[in-house]
């Protein structure tokens, strides 16, 4: 049974910047656990490259099905996006964490919310705490819903889809007022860490999304786990996004992309921040298999689910959320 402490730990991150040794409730454990154990936090040194995929390009549909069937991931360029709103977007990050804890307080995430300044939503789950802190609102700048609408068009495209035929409920991303998608703007810092190696990120999980456009700015520290090569660095590429499938992905592709399993690590030198905007269904939608990918060889793999049940559940079950919806 969690003491009232821990309850209240999993809801505040530690005070960072006054921390010279890793505090017991942060060591995480390299020994003894299988390679496969989330709770593993042993750094290989595998290498292996996400596909750098320019969506200008015409073979862009069939690199980015292949890469959401192998990886669930992959990193994008030529995406439209300017720099300079990279850049800026970074250093209003780097300016709200480096606010005193007390001023970032203010704005505290409540127990069950996501919206405001708090630790990883994922915390509970795990036996011991992360070393980040994060900021979470409603809402992205027009550029990235741009962006997902291109790459989901194209996600879709891959498996001869559209969106304006197959999901009624993802309109067009340019404001119309029936689109019934919502975009949850995640920032995530991850403070200096007197050792590293000891000490995790954000632990492994899946995104709920439908698709996940990261952002690391420049500093490496996101895995993904990839069957038979373990959990592999995804060096951060000057100007790129990464692109992760999410569970609502895996559900409306009938299983044919997989949601990525990624986590991030942390380092003794410098303070890594990462931006990250999940495109969501509204809590009402109703999420399933499309119709077009199921047939007599191929039956649907997911119950429907709507987007609120499905939150409700992955906070309830967290990495099972999806065989929970199972058929
Ligand atoms: C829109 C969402 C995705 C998220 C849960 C949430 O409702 C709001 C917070 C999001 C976030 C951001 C950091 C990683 C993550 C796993 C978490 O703990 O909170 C994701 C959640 C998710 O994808 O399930
Ligand atoms: O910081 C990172 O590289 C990963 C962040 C992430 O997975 C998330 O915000 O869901
Ligand atoms: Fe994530």
């Amino acid at each position: 049974m969690e003491t009232q402490t821990q309850a209240f730990n999993h809801l505040l991150p530690l005070d960072f910047d006054n921390v010279s040794t890793l505090p017991d409730s942060y060591a995480w454990s390299t020994t003894n656990l299988p390679s496969d154990d989330p709770c593993n936090c042993m750094i290989n040194d595998r290498k292996a490259s996400l596909p750098v995929i320019d969506i200008g390009e015409p073979n862009a549909y069939d690199l980015v099905r292949h890469a959401c069937e192998k990886w669930g991931a992959f990193q994008v360029i030529n995406h439209g996006v300017p720099l300079s709103l990279f850049r800026e977007i970074e250093f209003q990050t780097r300016q709200l964490f480096s606010l005193s804890t007390d001023q970032k307080l203010l704005v505290a995430r409540p127990p069950s919310g996501v919206i405001g300044y708090g630790s990883a939503r994922i915390s509970p789950f795990y036996p011991k705490l992360m070393w980040t802190e994060g900021f979470g609102m409603m809402g992205s700048p027009v550029e990235m819903k741009t962006l997902c609408d291109k790459i989901v068009r194209i996600m879709l495209g891959s498996l001869g889809l559209t969106y304006e035929d197959d999901i009624k409920w993802f309109q067009p991303l340019n404001g119309s007022d029936q689109t019934q998608c919502m975009f949850h703007f995640q920032l995530n810092s991850y403070p200096v860490c007197p050792d590293p190696d000891r000490a995790m990120g954000l632990a492994p999980h899946t995104d709920s999304s439908l698709i996940t456009l990261l952002n690391q700015c420049n500093i490496n520290g996101l895995q993904v786990y990839q069957d038979g090569a373990g959990w592999v660095s995804v060096e951060s590429v000057e100007g790129a996004l990464v692109v992760n499938v999410g569970d609502m992905m895996q559900v409306i592709s009938n299983g044919k992309f997989k949601s990525v399993l990624h986590r991030a690590v942390v380092n003794s030198t410098c303070h890594r921040v990462s931006t990250a905007f999940f495109l969501m269904p509204q809590s009402d939608v109703e999420v399933s298999p499309l119709k077009k990918l199921i047939d007599s060889s191929h039956p649907p793999l997911y119950r429907t689910v709507t987007g609120k049940e499905y939150f409700q559940l992955k906070y309830k079950v967290f990495n099972k959320a999806l065989e929970s919806i199972r058929l």
